[in-house]
C-alpha cells in the first residue's frame, strides 16, 4: 500500500469546476456553472423523469461535456505500468469507450457498458476496426439491472459515480461488489465536485465513496491526486484503487 489521503478536497470556484467538466466542449460563461454545455445537460435532467431518457437525449443532442475525445491519460499510464489486473474488465457508463479500448488487450477483455443506445453505437462505430477490437465489446444495459454470466477482475469508474443521482450511490457500491470477483480491483478516477446545485454532475467527495464501499469490505489501497489529469481537471481528480479486505459481500 502506498498511502491513503484523508477524505478532503480542495475548494475551487464554481466557474473553475464547470470549466473542468466542459473541457472538451468549450467552457465559458452562460450558465450558473459557467459552462453552457453543462447548463444544457442540467436542463435535460431538470424536472425529473427517467434518467435513462435523459442520457439518451444528451447523446442524441450532442450534449456530452464530459467527453475527452481520447482515453484519460492516467489509464494509458496504468496500462503501461503493468499493474492492472488481467482477465475481465468492466467500464460502466463508458460513453464513447476510449478507456475501454485503452484497457483492452489479449490479456484483458473489456466490456464497455452503456445505458444509451446512441452512445454504444457511436462507441462501436469508431472502434470496431481497431487492431485490438477482438478484446473489447460494447453492451447496452442498465448497470444496476445487468446480470453478466461471469464477474470481473477489474472495474474502472470514471465520471459515472458523479453522474448518478446521489440516492443511487449505495446501489452503485452494491452493484460493484456483485460484479467484482472477491479478489478483484475497483479503480475509481474520482472527479471531485463541491459547489454545484443538483446535477449531473453531482457534488461528491472521497468520503462519499468510502461511506458506501467500506461497509462492503472495500479499502482504498491507493488514493492520490491524479497528476496526469488533463489540464482543466488538474487538482479536481483523485485516483482510488480499492480492494476487498473485509468479509462482507454484497447482499444483492
Ligand atoms: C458523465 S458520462 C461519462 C462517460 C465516460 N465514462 C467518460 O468519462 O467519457 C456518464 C455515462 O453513463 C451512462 N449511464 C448513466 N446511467 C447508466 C446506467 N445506469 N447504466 C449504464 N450506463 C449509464 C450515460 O449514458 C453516460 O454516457
Amino acid at each position: 500500500m502506498r498511502h491513503v489521503l484523508p477524505a478532503g478536497r480542495a475548494v475551487v470556484s464554481r466557474g473553475a469546476r464547470a470549466a473542468a467538466m466542459g473541457s472538451s466542449a468549450g467552457a465559458g460563461a452562460g450558465d450558473p456553472g459557467g459552462n453552457p454545455t453543462v447548463g444544457r445537460l442540467r436542463e435535460i435532467f431538470r424536472g425529473g423523469g427517467d434518467a435513462a431518457d435523459g442520457w439518451e437525449k444528451s447523446w442524441e443532442t450532442g450534449v456530452t461535456p464530459w467527453d475527452l475525445g481520447k482515453p484519460t491519460p492516467i489509464i494509458e499510464h496504468l496500462v503501461k505500468s503493468g499493474t492492472l489486473p488481467k482477465g475481465r474488465a468492466l467500464v460502466p457508463g463508458c460513453g464513447m469507450g476510449y478507456d475501454v479500448v485503452a484497457l483492452a488487450s489479449p490479456e484483458r477483455f473489456v466490456v464497455g457498458l452503456e445505458i444509451s443506445n446512441i452512445a454504444a453505437e457511436k462507441a462501436k462505430q469508431w472502434s470496431s476496426s481497431l487492431p485490438n477490437a477482438d478484446w473489447f465489446s460494447f453492451l447496452i444495459a442498465d448497470f444496476f439491472k445487468w446480470r453478466p454470466s461471469e464477474p470481473f477482475d477489474l472495474i474502472f469508474d470514471y465520471t459515472f459515480f458523479c453522474a448518478l443521482d446521489p440516492s443511487m450511490r449505495l446501489a452503485w457500491a452494491e452493484t460493484v461488489s456483485r460484479l467484482l470477483k472477491p479478489d478483484g480491483e475497483l479503480i475509481t478516477l474520482i472527479y471531485l465536485i463541491s459547489d454545484q446545485e443538483g446535477g449531473p454532475p453531482y457534488n461528491n467527495t472521497v468520503a462519499d465513496y468510502q461511506n458506501v464501499l467500506e461497509p462492503l469490505g472495500f479499502k482504498a489501497v491507493w488514493m492520490e491526486d491524479n497528476e496526469l489529469a488533463i489540464k482543466p481537471r488538474k487538482g479536481f481528480e483523485k485516483l482510488g484503487r480499492w480492494k476487498r479486505c473485509g468479509r462482507r459481500q454484497s447482499s444483492l
